[in-house]
């Protein structure tokens, strides 16, 4: 898959989504389907996504048990989505878990298996204070990323500040996947860790993931479009 922008699909229905994209004529732009928009419709928004054409990233975040983990993505593996994604923190057991599910539910599964590393909403205070991790934030996604390569993840989310360490230690073909972007202006909401799009290009980043400043704008397509062009620029 080329390198691309995911657009969030963070509305609590299918209808509200779909009403998005067709006022919006995003039609087939990729999209990241997450938990709310998942839990509500279930798998059936995955097969609607996909009979018009969208590449899509199901963000569920799995982190359990590494058995329960596997089980689960056998099942998800079934939605030949691009990209599903566990978190980092679940350890090497639940990720080749989650790998081996991904291959046992289908063989020729193609989804790549993207690892969480640290949440872009959390800061340096929040992980050594809060969680009681005392590295620093990049160190941290560093160390989580290899662990992700090494037991079977074909890349990670993390902010644009972590990315180019991560090619550096994981190498240019493990995938970061980067959200916490904003457009010039936008409001950075409950986001810690943010970089604009030319920021992200030029730092490291295989694909971004941009909601807020997309949905939330007055012109959603015009702000798509400053998002595709700042990236593509760059190309
Ligand atoms: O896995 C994710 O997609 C994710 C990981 C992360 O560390 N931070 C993060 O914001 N996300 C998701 O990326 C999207 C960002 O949305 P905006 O902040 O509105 O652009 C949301 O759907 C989050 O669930």
């Amino acid at each position: 898959m080329t390198k691309s922008i995911f657009l969030a699909l963070d509305f609590p229905n299918w209808k509200e989504a779909r009403d998005f994209l067709d006022y919006n004529d995003l039609h087939g732009v990729p999209v990241k389907v997450g938990m709310e928009l998942y839990y509500r419709e279930g798998p059936q928004v995955i097969e609607y996504l996909k009979q018009k054409d969208h590449k899509i990233f199901l963000d569920l975040k799995l982190y359990d048990i590494p058995s329960t983990v596997m089980k689960a993505m056998q099942v998800i593996s079934s939605l030949e989505v691009d990209m599903v994604n566990i978190h980092a923190l679940g350890g090497s057991e639940m990720i080749q878990c989650a790998k081996e599910g991904l291959v046992r539910g289908n063989s020729s599964s193609r989804s790549k298996l993207i690892a969480v590393t640290v949440l872009t909403s959390m800061d340096q205070y929040v992980l050594n204070n809060e969680i009681g991790i005392p590295e620093n934030v990049v160190d941290t996604t560093v160390k989580l990323s290899k662990t992700a390569k090494d037991n079977g993840a074909d890349g990670v989310v993390c902010s644009v500040h972590e990315a180019v360490n991560i090619k550096d230690e994981c190498g240019d073909h493990f995938i970061t996947v980067t959200p916490g972007i904003r457009l010039i202006d936008s409001n950075i909401n409950d986001q810690k860790r943010v970089a604009t799009p030319s920021f992200a290009k030029k730092n490291g980043s295989d694909y971004l993931v941009i909601g807020r400043s997309i949905t939330n704008s007055k012109h959603p397509r015009k702000a798509y479009e400053q998002a595709v062009k700042e990236w593509e620029d760059l190309l």
